[in-house]
């Protein structure tokens, strides 16, 4: 199969979808790999890295997309990329759907066949290809929410772990998952006072039983959760509903109970956030406030530190990419039902009910999909 990896064009978006390992372990399997000129360069990957394993560089996103039975990239593709995807062509990547109808419609219309990263499964009842980079979301969260709290960025001018003698600052983190515990620990070790919030039960549990003495855990009714949110110095939102439009927990009307300058970090904002009021935001332009409260809605945080997140995130895809290129999409999917559970999109139907009832559309089971 041929491979292709474009370079990224969100904004001030550094990742690359494939690592100079990946290209390697492809290119190992008889595969050939394609690469746009400078792909890896943000993430401190040169064309050289990429030509030593024996990849092709070729000089345009165009080239990559015509050449390529399988796109593998990062993000989401914008509407450029959308229009270039071809009927039958593997597209391989973040899609985050159910807040998008307009990348959904195009993606729909392209007759390629999408798998999202968020979504493919684990024997665990985990998401593999999504836990990297909310390792590393949920690990820069209390970072940019202690910026946000600055008084110059319109903050309340309250440090995260107090002095001798003024008492630190008090974080609640709403979903206590993958995101929520990297935040509640890196919170914590930078002294503030934690508390995580999740409607998991044996979740909790297990926060407690690891983190008991780091931080607290409480029930997240929606009673509890405004309690929490009106002591609260940075309110950090990290639920999710895997693939579905995230809930909304704090409402506009809620903005005027909390504390002046808070700042709120919507880390759900590639699901649509779950505060009323967030809207995407990139890391050019990253706050904003709302009724004296600032937002901070970054929907590519991970893309800030891009060495680290390209290579956590090539480590996790690397073994689906292979498994993809080794036996096409239709035996991989149907030799691993947690691969199937990617597939969001597939020769023009929405094989992901969540999404589908995000948008109001109609949509097959990836068993379905197989068939086709
Ligand atoms: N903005 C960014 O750059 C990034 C965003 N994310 C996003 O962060 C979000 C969280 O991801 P993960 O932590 O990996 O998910 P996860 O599945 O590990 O954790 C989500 C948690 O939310 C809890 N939850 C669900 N509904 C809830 C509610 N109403 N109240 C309280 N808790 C609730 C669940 O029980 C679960 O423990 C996702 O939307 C993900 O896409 C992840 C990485 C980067
Ligand atoms: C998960 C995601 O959307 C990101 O890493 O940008
Ligand atoms: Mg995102």
């Amino acid at each position: 199969m041929k491979l292709g990896c474009p370079k990224e064009i969100k904004p001030q978006e550094f990742r690359v979808g494939m690592t100079p390992a990946a290209a390697q372990e492809a290119i190992g399997h008889g595969h050939e790999v394609v690469i746009e000129t400078n792909a890896g360069m943000g993430a401190g990957f040169t064309d050289a890295d990429y030509t030593a394993v024996g990849a092709k560089i070729l000089g345009t996103a165009k080239e990559v997309f015509e050449t390529a039975d399988m796109i593998v990239k990062v993000k989401e593709p914008q509407a450029v990329e959308r229009k270039m995807l071809r009927e039958g062509q593997i597209l391989f990547t973040y899609l985050h759907l159910a807040p998008d109808p307009e990348q959904t419609k195009d993606l729909l219309a392209s007759g390629a066949t999408c798998i999202a990263y968020e979504t493919v499964t684990d024997r665990m009842g985990g998401l593999p290809l999504l836990a990297p980079m909310s390792e590393v979301a949920g690990r820069l969260a209390p970072q940019v929410g202690a910026w946000t709290l600055q008084k110059a960025n319109g903050g309340r001018g309250v440090l995260l772990g107090g002095v001798p003698g003024v008492g630190p600052a008090k974080v609640v983190v709403i979903g206590g998952g993958v995101v929520g515990t990297h935040a509640a620990k890196i919170a914590a070790g930078m002294g503030a006072d934690v508390t995580v919030l999740d409607r998991s039960i044996p979740r909790l549990r297990y926060l407690d039983d690891v983190f008991g003495g780091t931080f607290k855990t409480s029930y997240a009714s929606a009673g509890n959760t405004i309690e929490l949110a009106r002591q609260a110095d940075m309110i950090v939102g990290a639920v999710l509903i895997p693939g579905a439009a995230a809930p909304k927990l704090i409402s506009k009307a809620q903005l005027k109970d909390l504390k002046p300058g808070a700042a709120l970090v919507d880390v759900a904002i590639d699901q649509g956030g779950c505060f009323e009021t967030s809207k995407a935001t990139t890391h050019q332009d990253p706050i904003y406030e709302v009724d004296g409260i600032m937002h901070y809605c970054v929907a590519n945080m991970p893309g800030a530190v891009a060495r680290t997140s390209t290579i956590a995130l090539g480590n996790a895809t690397m073994p689906f990419m292979i498994a993809l290129a080794d036996k096409g999409w239709k035996q991989a999917c149907a030799d691993d039902p947690h691969l199937l559970n990617g597939l969001n999109v597939h020769a023009g139907q929405l094989t992901y009910a969540a999404v589908g009832e995000a948008l109001g559309l109609p949509s097959i089971s990836g068993a379905e999909a197989l068939k086709l």
